[in-house]
């Protein structure tokens, strides 16, 4: 009797409508000798007694009040001491009463259920007017209105319910297992009777044809476009130059936010028409007409059409700052076999294989750029992000695909970026399609090396060595770290950059410049250049006598050592030293430059 308040806490709690979830507190509290009397028989036994569980205070069990009691000593009337030994009756409440805060004078005490129970039911019905409660209750009716599912229509709505807020917080306890696919991802632009959406269900049944947005209105491809061109996007419009974005050699529309696989994905979705090759352009039709690549669907050509970087720009060593060590390495492994088969055969044939590692920026694109433009072959620039497609299949075509075409138009180098993204050590929880594109590439990878005649190289380029599975690191026979331009290569990035622009730049300049750059990237050091260039156009915004709009060239300043000092306090180096320690770890143990 006397620890009865005390001993029901966690019940006033939960009747003011705050949290019931405080349950827990009860196993800390002790058990109440007197409790028999404190709870005078109504004739109702079940409504009697506290189970000897509750006064134990176990966790599970909840005390359910009937709809029309309250307790007396409401703390929100008259908040008790918690050593108070008044006794706690029940009360009801009125029923004309408009509201369950205006609390009736004593009547005849009444008891308490007490229920040992984990059933999301009880637990509503008791605490039905806390607010958290309520929303779950709101759950459960919109889960039984909207649709009960084939499976759970003989199920009570209540375990329905139950199993729903299950199936959340294992959602949330373990975290996102998988990723729900984005809208525009689940509208088919192929067979959807092959997909699963990420919740394992069939794609089919879960999506609905929606029309294409990119252009911003359902109909025909033919009616978008006119649309685009009204708006200034397309071809005939006139402000095509300006509004036309180009990927590759590719125009693209400038109504695209998206990311650009799926982009180029629905745009020639979009320019087929869904119809079949008739809207391919011009060198994807006659891929498609090749008899190695019959079986590719003819979206699935173009995608990788698109991805053939045309090498028009030669770029060459003397391009590449620095890095002498990864460039005498790929002449030797790369061009020079390219050039001169005939020499390079039998135990000289060279690795099919190359890996660029180390710290973003440093130049590995442009290597694999340099490497293409050097042995005269077709460059295919991927993104290994464009390879994994979401749609369950498509990956591995692409990577099939990416292989076939590629070896059409030998002699050929495929540079991919991001590799550690499609070939990252296995792991359990491993969605099953990566799985698959990762073995197709791995098997790709292996016909490469095995037919030594074949001119096809694959250049991957990642920042993240470590997380590569060692499987992919084994068929990379060659492993080079490209690491941050030294004090030489330095300075040469900044002269090249400069070429053709007006400064006065000494040799002691460009040398304190270098100075002034330790441990800057190749991309840091195209960003402070960029900065610096800024410099005398701000000067004339700063001068009253100029004005930009009129400004003749030859009035503009020229670049000088003040515009990199004061550049160099807005760009900052981007590569940390801890990251730089573990480039260099990694390269001790799997590195080939020595
Ligand atoms: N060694 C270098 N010599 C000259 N320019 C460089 C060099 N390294 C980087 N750059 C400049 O930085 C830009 C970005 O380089 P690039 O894209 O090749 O780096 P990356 O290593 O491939 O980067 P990421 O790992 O982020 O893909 C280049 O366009 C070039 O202007």
């Amino acid at each position: 009797m006397a620890n009865r308040r005390s001993d029901t806490p966690d019940l006033y709690r939960d009747m003011t409508g705050k949290s019931p979830y405080f349950l827990g507190k009860q196993q800390q509290k002790k058990k109440l000798p007197d409790e028999e009397q404190t709870t005078p028989k109504t004739g109702k036994e079940n409504r009697t007694n506290h189970s000897p569980e509750v006064a134990r205070g176990v966790k599970h069990s909840v005390i359910e009040l009937d709809d029309d009691f309250v307790l007396e000593d409401s703390p929100i009337k008259n908040p008790p001491p918690s050593s108070s030994n008044a006794p706690t009756t029940l009360a009801p409440a009125p029923r004309n009463s408009s509201s369950r805060k205006e609390f009736a004078p004593p009547p005849p005490s009444k008891k308490v259920k007490v229920v040992e129970t984990t059933s999301g039911s009880d637990m509503f019905s008791c605490f039905k007017n806390d607010p958290k409660v309520q929303s779950i209750i709101r759950r459960k009716i919109n889960a039984e209105i909207v649709d009960p599912g084939e499976k759970n229509k003989n199920q009570p709505s209540s375990s329905i319910l139950d199993e729903r807020i299950k199936a959340q917080s294992e959602y949330i306890i373990n975290g996102k297992k998988e990723k729900r696919p984005k809208a525009t991802e689940r509208r088919g632009f192929a067979n959807t009777n092959e997909f699963k959406l990420a919740s394992g269900a069939p794609a089919n049944k879960a999506t609905k044809f929606m029309p294409p947005i990119v252009n911003g209105g359902a109909g025909s491809a033919k009616e978008s476009n006119k649309d685009d061109e009204a708006h200034g996007f397309g071809p005939g419009s006139a402000n095509t130059s300006r509004n036309t974005k180009f990927y590759g050699n590719k125009p693209m529309n400038g109504a695209f936010t998206g990311n650009f696989s799926t982009k180029k994905a629905i745009e020639m979705t979009m320019s087929n028409d869904g119809s079949g090759p008739d809207h391919l352009n011009a060198s994807a039709k006659q891929l498609q007409n090749e008899p190695s690549l019959k079986n590719f669907d003819a979206h699935i050509i173009e995608l990788i059409d698109s991805e053939i970087m045309s090498v028009t720009r030669q770029t060459g060593w003397s391009d590449v700052a620095g890095l002498e060590g990864a460039k005498k390495a790929l002449r030797e492994i790369v061009v020079l076999p390219f050039l001169r088969p005939e020499i390079f055969k039998g135990i000289r044939a060279p690795p099919k294989g190359v890996l660029l590692f180390g710290p973003p920026g440093t130049g590995k694109t442009m290597i694999g750029k340099c490497v293409a433009s050097q042995c005269h072959a077709t460059f295919f620039n991927i993104s290994a992000s464009s390879l994994t497609s979401k749609w369950v299949g498509e990956g591995e075509k692409l990577v099939r695909a990416l292989f076939a075409v590629a070896r059409i138009k030998l002699p050929s180098v495929i540079f991919i970026d991001e590799i550690d993204s499609l070939l990252s050590s296995r792991n359990e929880s491993e969605h099953e399609s990566s799985r698959r594109i990762k073995t197709e590439f791995l098997v790709q990878l292996d016909g490469v090396a095995t037919n030594q005649d074949e001119r096809l190289l694959v250049i991957g380029a990642t920042n993240r060595p470590q997380e590569l599975d060692e499987a992919a690191r084994r068929r990379f026979a060659k492993r080079l770290y490209i690491g941050l331009p030294e004090y030489d290569a330095r300075e040469n990035i900044v002269k090249n950059l400069l070429t053709g622009m007006e400064h006065e730049l000494a040799d002691q300049d460009m040398k304190k410049i270098a100075e002034l750059t330790m441990g800057y990237s190749g991309a840091d050091m195209r960003q402070l250049c960029a900065e610096a260039a800024m410099g005398p156009i701000r000067d004339i915004d700063n001068n009253a006598e100029l004005d930009i709009e009129t400004v003749q060239a030859d009035e503009i300043r020229k670049i000088c050592l003040k515009d990199f000092v004061e550049g160099a306090e807005v760009v900052r180096p981007t590569v940390i030293e801890q990251e730089l320690t573990a480039y260099k770890e990694w390269d001790k143990k799997f590195g080939c430059l020595r």
